[in-house]
């Protein structure tokens, strides 16, 4: 089968967050089973742009509403990611440092659309399954079947992927200008609310619709930012299917980004280096338990809790641990994050920024990694840190219920709780602080994490079945 996924974000030429990753091994994996998935993507100004080699591969100019544009698809010209890669370059318009985050995101998302299947009806043999990831790339399902302009993709299946139903990607009715020439019947299509909103556009359009796991799907049916009844009524086409994670980029035997490699014979040594690493860096007690987070700090993941947690949990359980914080988000969770490294004792610290590298040390050397999400998707972090033998300290919601099962009960190996809520997650902190000096046990669960399976291959197929069910 002949897919092409449309994204904003691909790992390694740009990531924001965890779409990047899954559309960067997606595709690998869907070609190692003998399918041909291609990715395209803006063209950003980023160092992979710079450091690979180009050719050009088509040209074109096209409108978005007034305005007339010039195009260019470029490929990466060697296939090294396992998949080709196409990137579209709008001079002035996509061609920037940062992935999202400007003033014009709409219009520029929707002219990344328009170049996109501007350029597939030039291709002789069209894909079968046009596969679009949240709502960056939403209007396409529409456009596939409403657009007078490309009515010869009208038989091409399209899918879409819900990573994250939170973004919505709205925009006034005044901007349906910007959308080609469409049948006006189906404004309906566009529609929800008094807006064009291009997530629940995909969702009314696509022909099947996936969430990266299925407790995700139950929840957005009562919990969607406002399409819960569209989640309901659609409910026939919609599936869950469990992200998987890239066990070539993260293998703690062979992570580019460690120093220190291990494998699960010597995890506790392995482990125990990177644990020293962080410490020395970051000014932190080796001897205690090293509880993180890594993310995005929006309320989302619950990160505007951690300054209380962490406060609490120095106050309550004392100060048997330390807290290492990496991420970046809302102004008032940095400042409230920023302001607690005064009061360290060896025991707390953050980093405040994006950094990929330090982000696979914090997997490898953290004893614990708290995710106490109110709304999780599905969740990377949790699967890379099991990976690397790190205890994930989540609240039981999304992807996280689907993946880690408490270690009091029978098999379990993560820290779990029900709310995302400061007792909660300050409870979950002492659970910790005990399990950590018992050390056989936390032996034990390390070893069982590693073992876990949570590679691509078995999610790749739920991905071809369903492909398969559409193309006949
Ligand atoms: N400051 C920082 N420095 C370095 N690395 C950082 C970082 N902040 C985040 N990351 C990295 O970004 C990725 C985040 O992945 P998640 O799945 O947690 O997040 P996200 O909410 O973006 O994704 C959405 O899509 C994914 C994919 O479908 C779902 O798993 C998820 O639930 C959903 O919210 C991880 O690789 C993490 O290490």
């Amino acid at each position: 089968m002949d897919i092409l996924h449309v994204s904003a974000e691909c790992y390694p030429v740009a990531k924001a967050g965890g779409l990047g990753d899954v559309v960067g091994a997606l595709p690998k994996y869907m070609n190692q089973l003998g399918h041909t998935a291609k990715v395209v993507m803006p063209m950003y100004r980023t160092k992979f742009l710079y450091a690979n080699e180009w050719a050009v591969v088509h040209k074109s100019t096209t409108n978005m509403g007034n305005w007339w544009f010039e195009f260019t698809i470029i490929k990466e010209k060697t296939d090294k990611l396992g998949f080709e890669l196409y990137l579209v370059d709008v001079n002035g318009l996509l061609d920037r440092e940062k992935v999202y985050g400007y003033s014009d995101d709409n219009e520029r998302f929707t002219a990344f659309q328009i170049c996109v299947l501007d350029w597939l009806s030039s291709w002789a043999k069209k894909p079968d399954i046009i596969h679009v990831h949240d709502h960056h790339t939403g209007l396409i399902p529409f456009m596939v079947k409403h657009c007078l302009r490309y009515r010869g993709l009208s038989h091409v299946k399209t899918v879409l992927t819900i990573h994250n139903a939170q973004y919505q990607g709205w925009m006034g009715w005044n901007r349906s200008i910007l959308i080609p020439q469409w049948d006006m019947w189906k404004w309906g299509m566009l529609d929800w609310n008094n807006t064009i909103n291009p997530l629940a556009s995909a969702i009314k359009c696509a022909d099947r619709v996936t969430t990266v796991s299925p407790s995700y799907l139950d929840e957005l049916r009562w919990m969607s930012n406002g399409l819960e009844p569209l989640f309901e009524y659609e409910k026939g086409k919609c599936v869950g299917i469990l992200n998987g994670i890239d066990d070539h980029v993260w293998d703690p035997n062979k992570d580019e980004y460690l120093q220190h490699h291990y494998s699960i014979g010597e995890l506790e040594a392995g482990k125990a280096k990177n644990k020293m690493l962080l410490c020395d860096q970051f000014n932190l007690d080796f001897d205690k338990p090293l509880i993180g987070f890594i993310g995005r700090l929006v309320g989302e993941k619950g990160a505007d809790l951690l300054p209380q947690v962490i406060s609490d949990s120095f106050y309550f359980i004392g100060r048997r641990m330390n807290f290492l914080v990496l991420g970046s988000g809302f102004p008032e969770v940095e400042a409230g994050l920023s302001a607690l490294k005064p009061l360290s004792q060896y025991d707390y610290n953050v980093f405040i920024g994006y950094n990929e590298g330090l982000s696979h040390t914090m997997y490898a050397g953290l004893d614990f990694l708290l995710m106490p999400s109110r709304v999780e998707p599905c969740g990377l972090n949790q699967m890379y840190s099991m990976r690397y033998g790190t205890v994930p300290m989540v609240r039981r919601t999304g992807g996280l219920k689907d993946t880690v099962v408490d270690f009091g009960d029978v098999n379990g190996y993560g820290i779990c709780y029900n709310h995302t809520s400061i007792p909660d997650v300050t409870h979950a902190v002492w659970r910790a602080a005990e399990l950590y000096h018992n050390k056989e046990k936390l032996h034990h669960i390390r070893q069982h994490m590693m073992k876990l399976d949570f590679s691509w291959e078995t999610s790749v197929k739920h991905y071809i079945d369903v492909y398969s069910a559409l193309v006949v």
